[in-house]
């Protein structure tokens, strides 16, 4: 699923956050976001998800204007953009289990939760894990379902120096397997990910 924006402007208030921007994001690639803290960078992802509409020119994902209220378009795009996907109560296994029944598709949990060194942590409920287990039990979900596109806000959040270097396994297994891949990051070993780059921050006054 090709994303592309044309001419996109997103404001915030009465400035914009970005405007004019062109891009084209082919399966198999990535974007990264970049840009200091409320440069925009949500609110670009936001505008991608369909949970935000421009306020000049297009976004679309696969060819028409994403909608997330849209259960068809919700099953192809994959999106961690806060930690609400979680239930403080079920185990990562237990989490694996409801994605693996939900999508239809076999998991291979054991495999899954040891690559995200929670093995140990497979039985024990969510609600009591580190912020770093946690972080990567909620990419591990985002990335373990079937998708076309993965939405990820500061994937990096949390992580060690170890749940980095996954992370980046994963990412490129992701656009090996053909998705499209938008992350905005304040981690710039991701910039080695990317096939796109949109710097955000020239905030102008709207006029
Ligand atoms: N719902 C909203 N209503 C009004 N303004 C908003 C809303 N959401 C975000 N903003 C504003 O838009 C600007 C951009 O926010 P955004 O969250 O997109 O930035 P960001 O680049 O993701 O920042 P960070 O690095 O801190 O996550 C900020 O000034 C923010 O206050």
């Amino acid at each position: 699923m090709e994303i592309v924006a044309d001419g996109l402007g997103m404001r915030a208030g009465e400035v914009w956050l970005l405007r004019d921007v062109d891009l084209r994001v082919s399966p198999g690639e990535c974007l990264v976001l970049t840009g200091p803290n409320g440069s925009g960078k949500s609110t670009f992802l936001r505008a991608v998800y369909g949970m935000q509409e421009p306020a000049e020119g297009i976004v679309t994902v696969g060819g028409a204007a994403p909608d997330e209220r849209d259960r068809n378009f919700r099953r192809r795009l994959s999106v961690l953009l806060d930690d609400s996907d979680f239930f403080a109560e079920f185990t990562p296994a237990q989490h694996l289990d409801l994605l693996a029944t939900s999508f239809g598709v076999d998991l291979d949990v054991d495999t899954l939760l040891a690559g995200a060194e929670l093995a140990d942590r497979a039985d024990v409920t969510a609600g009591s894990l580190s912020a770093g287990q946690r972080r990567r039990l909620l990419l591990l979900g985002a990335t373990a379902r079937p998708f076309d596109v993965l939405l990820l806000d500061e994937p990096e959040r949390a992580l060690d120096a170890a749940g980095k270097r996954w992370l980046t396994d994963v990412i490129a297994r992701a656009t090996g397997d053909g998705a499209v891949v938008v992350l905005a990051t304040h981690h710039p070993p991701l910039l080695g990910a990317a096939d796109h780059v949109l710097e955000l921050g020239a905030l102008e006054p709207v006029r």
